[in-house]
């Protein structure tokens, strides 16, 4: 067992020829075919670039294991121009605008139409590759709520889950069809499907750990479920109580009943990066649970950082193995936030090319099954970053503050957002003038 108090270092990685191993074995399985381009085609080390949806002004290429972010030094003159200029635009945003929309809204901080040629080739070093739309899916009813001390009213839940689709969020989970006796906080998960399941503009996956809990979401009305392995076998057994075999056998009759209906099926893999009881988990394994899942018809994959240790560091190589193996456009990222990772391990996964990111309301989150795990990236925050960086998400933000104050309102705690808590106050002092 190794320690998880020091962020997990490349050396607790596995040796390149494990790695490549991996790349071999799976190599030809990683070309998209025509029915699978999608939201984020974006192939990275040569893989090949449908492009449709990332930020290509200047793109070079760049080859494996060599990223273009790495290779560019910055130079002092540049960095000195750039910086005098991001200050003047920030002056000019707030001489123009309202405090609200122009200062702290910051929707185009990056304008890609700058006739600034300098900068625009420094903007385009650190961009290309970044989608310019990202799919979120808001997990916190689920991901969240499951993990409250005191359970969530009914009636909360069905409130939580319409605001966030009234905010343009395009997918929200919104329960599990888990054994009550061991997730007594979404035993009411019929009655809240049942209430939810009409409401237009987001879809609504719920988790099922089994054919059981398959059979009762589509009885209750789900349209989309979603299956939960993990790449550590110690946190297979305390979360689904079997071996990560067991439960991809699991996940195999469900995935083969939900084609029968035509239901799309998600995948999580958890613990990508690190196990609460057996420290370091080496990317060829979660490489291995992703291909699976994939192979049995999961349209997407979710890689979660159920615990939250990994950095940039460790997330870059995990990516570029699970990467040889499922196509990016199929992945997802899932960051729980606590060592307060996530924005920047969401970063470089965009820079890698993945363009959908699993975020929770107001922070709220964690796993009953994972001891120490904090609340995942919160929303608020994964929007404010990405409406920075001009990137669409279809997210009304005001929308989502309202809808994270509700549920902080109700928990009776401040949002575990830096982005609601900075606003509130920026709100409360504006006031006040
Ligand atoms: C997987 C099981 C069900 C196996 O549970 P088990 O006890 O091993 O299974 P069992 O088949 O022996 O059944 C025991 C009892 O559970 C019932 N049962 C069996 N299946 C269901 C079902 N679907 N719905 C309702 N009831 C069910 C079954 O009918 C029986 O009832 P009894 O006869 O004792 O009255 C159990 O271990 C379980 O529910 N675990 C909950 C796991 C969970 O929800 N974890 C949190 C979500 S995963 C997560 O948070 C990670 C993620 C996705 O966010 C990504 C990340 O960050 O890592």
């Amino acid at each position: 067992m190794s320690s998880l108090q020091e962020p997990l270092g490349l050396d607790k990685l596995p040796s390149m020829s494990t790695i490549d191993r991996i790349q071999r074995f799976s190599s030809g399985t990683c070309r998209p075919s025509a029915d699978d381009i999608g939201m984020g085609n974006c192939w990275i080390e040569g893989r090949g670039c449908s492009s449709s949806n990332c930020y290509e002004e200047g793109y070079e290429g760049h080859t494996r294991g060599t990223f273009s972010w790495r290779r560019h030094t910055r130079d002092l003159s540049q960095g000195d121009s750039f910086n005098r200029r991001t200050m003047s635009l920030g002056r000019n945003h707030m001489m123009c605008g309202t405090v609200w929309d122009s200062r702290y809204f910051p929707d185009h901080q990056y304008n890609s139409k700058s006739k600034d040629k300098e900068m625009q080739d420094l903007t385009n070093k650190f961009w290309k590759g970044i989608p310019k739309f990202v799919k979120i899916v808001e997990v916190g009813p689920r991901d969240g709520l499951q993990n409250e001390k005191n359970i969530v009213p009914t009636d909360v839940k069905i409130e939580l889950i319409r605001r966030l689709v009234s905010s343009g969020l395009p997918v929200v989970e919104a329960t599990s069809f888990v054994s009550p006796k061991w997730v007594p906080q979404l035993a009411d998960a019929r009655d809240v499907m049942k209430a939810v399941q009409s409401l237009e503009g987001s879809r609504l996956p719920v988790l099922t750990p089994n054919l059981k809990g398959f059979e009762a979401a589509v009885a209750a009305g789900a349209k989309e479920v979603a299956v939960f392995a993990s790449a550590s076998e110690s946190f297979s057994k305390s979360n689904i109580n079997c071996s990560i075999e067991e439960s991809l056998a699991r996940y195999r009759a469900v995935t083969h009943a939900a084609k029968g209906l035509g239901i799309p099926v998600r995948g999580y893999v958890s613990c990508v990066i690190g196990c609460p009881v057996e420290g370091a988990i080496p990317p060829p394994k979660v490489a291995y649970v992703a291909k699976q899942l994939y192979d049995m018809g999961c349209f997407e994959i979710s890689l979660a950082d159920t615990i939250g240790v990994g950095t940039p560091g460790t997330v870059i190589p995990m990516l570029e193995v699970v990467m040889a193996a499922v196509p990016v456009e199929k992945l997802a990222v899932h960051f729980h936030d606590t060592y307060g990772q996530s924005l920047p391990n969401i970063l470089v996964s965009l820079q890698m090319g993945i363009s959908t990111v699993d975020s929770s309301i107001a922070g709220l989150g964690g796993c009953p099954y994972a001891k120490g795990a904090s609340g995942n990236v919160a929303t608020e925050d994964v929007v404010y970053m990405l409406n920075g960086l001009g990137v669409q998400t279809n997210v009304d933000l005001h929308k989502l503050l309202s809808a994270g104050d509700f549920i902080s309102n109700h928990l009776g705690r401040p949002s575990g957002s830096k982005t609601a808590v900075a606003l509130s106050r920026v709100t409360a002092d504006a006031s006040k003038i």
